[in-house]
């Protein structure tokens, strides 16, 4: 569980556009790290580049290495569907299933990756990953329901245990509470700090105070120029960059001087 993952000069490009110009940073397993910056800045082009998620978009291109330990994941042996196994995502709208029922949900990413399991086992790992996503005592005695019958907040963690239940070791979350309410968003900021000792995290978000929160390192994100992709500014200890950054972009970004 819980790798580290070496990102070395990485660029993303939408066709003959740079999203992403050369960024590289380790992020450390068992601990969180904040993705902030202005809008447009790339942060989610990277996020999905951590686990190839961007295939799915036409005319992208990656160059650049990703290790996750020791493994290059862009390697040409490597199957991305296997990719995504090991580094799961969490995206901003809650996104089950909607006529599949809750146990179907969270198993789905299992069925996908072609895995036969007796079913006393299917419900043992159904049951450990609402547990993980603290959904289980809320929904333990409708799992045959629909997965669209449950609140955003619910769903959102329901996403969260299909993440988690194929086993991953990184976890990436693209502004997972942007559309929850105050009570679903403290719900999931608390998941994520009891995920955190599992697994190595990584999280998109808008809000600095939640990126101040949740984190134990920050990067910051900006554009390289107006018009231009999205750079690397700062990486650091969340404490430092939010009271003392080295960089006057980061300190102006987060006294809420742009962005
Ligand atoms: N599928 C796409 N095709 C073409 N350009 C894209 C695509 N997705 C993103 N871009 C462009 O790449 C740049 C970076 O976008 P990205 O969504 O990664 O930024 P972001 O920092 O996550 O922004 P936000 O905070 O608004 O979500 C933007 O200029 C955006 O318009």
């Amino acid at each position: 569980m819980a790798k580290r993952i070496d990102v070395s000069g990485l660029n993303v490009y939408y066709g003959a556009f740079r999203a992403v110009e050369d960024v590289s940073m380790t992020i450390e397993p068992r601990s969180v790290t904040a993705f902030i910056g202005p809008s447009g800045c790339g942060k989610s082009t990277y996020l999905r580049a951590l686990n190839r998620m961007h295939e799915v978009i036409p005319g992208t291109r990656v160059e650049g290495k990703v290790l996750l330990d020791d493994q290059d994941i862009y390697a040409a042996n490597v199957d991305p569907v296997a990719v995504r196994g090991q580094i799961g995502m969490v995206f901003q709208r809650p996104n089950p299933f909607p006529t599949m029922s809750i146990y179907d949900n969270v198993i789905a990413g299992v069925r996908l990756n072609g895995r036969r399991m007796p079913k006393a086992e299917l419900d043992a790992l159904v049951e450990r990953a609402l547990r993980g996503a603290n959904l289980w005592n809320e929904v333990k005695d409708r799992l045959n329901r629909p997965g669209a019958g449950l609140s955003g907040g619910q769903q959102q963690r329901l996403c969260i245990a299909r993440a988690i239940a194929v086993r991953p070791d990184v976890l990436l979350m693209d502004e997972p509470c942007s559309a929850l309410d105050p009570i679903s968003t403290l719900a999931i900021e608390d998941l994520i700090a009891e995920l955190k000792t599992e697994y190595t995290i990584v999280i998109v978000t808008h809000n600095m105070q939640q990126a101040a929160r949740v984190s134990e390192t920050t990067a910051f994100f900006n554009l390289s120029a107006p018009g231009k992709g999205g750079m690397l500014v700062e990486m650091g200890d969340t404490n430092k960059i939010f009271t003392n950054p080295d960089k006057k972009d980061t300190e102006n970004y987060i006294t809420g001087r742009f962005g």
